[in-house]
């Protein structure tokens, strides 16, 4: 797994037991999977904006914003960040049109 994820999704396990008065993930936590989620949406809804704008930086920051935020609930409900990176090798390969035709022969 990339350095930087290994290492924030350690902060953000540790953060299940800080102040959320001096911790933002924290602050998530406490406010419960709803606001988590809200949070979620407004970042997936920045970067879809920042998509449209086509803007080089602002993609780059909003999809920060988006994947930290994704990184919090997978934290939130104890899953390994591994485990999407895992999901991603297993579909490697495999066209995602081969995929779906797959799925309506089932
Ligand atoms: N990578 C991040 C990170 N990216 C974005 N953010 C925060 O995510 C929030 C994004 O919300 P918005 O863009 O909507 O900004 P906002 O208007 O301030 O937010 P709201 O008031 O609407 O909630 C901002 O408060 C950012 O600071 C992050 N906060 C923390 N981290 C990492 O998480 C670690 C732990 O953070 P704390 O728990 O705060 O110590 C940090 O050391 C960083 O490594």
């Amino acid at each position: 797994m990339s350095d930087i994820i290994t290492k924030l999704n350690h902060v953000l396990n540790e953060r299940k037991h800080a102040d959320a008065d001096s911790s933002y993930v924290a602050s998530l936590y406490a406010a419960g999977i709803d606001k988590i989620l809200k949070k979620l949406g407004e970042e997936a809804v920045e970067t879809v904006i920042a998509g449209k704008g086509g803007v080089r930086d602002e993609i780059i920051y909003e999809t920060a914003d988006l994947w930290f935020h994704s990184l919090v609930l997978l934290a939130h409900n104890d899953i390994d960040p591994q485990l999407i990176l895992d999901e991603l090798d297993r579909r490697f390969g495999l066209s995602g049109l081969d995929e779906k035709a797959s799925r309506s022969k089932e």
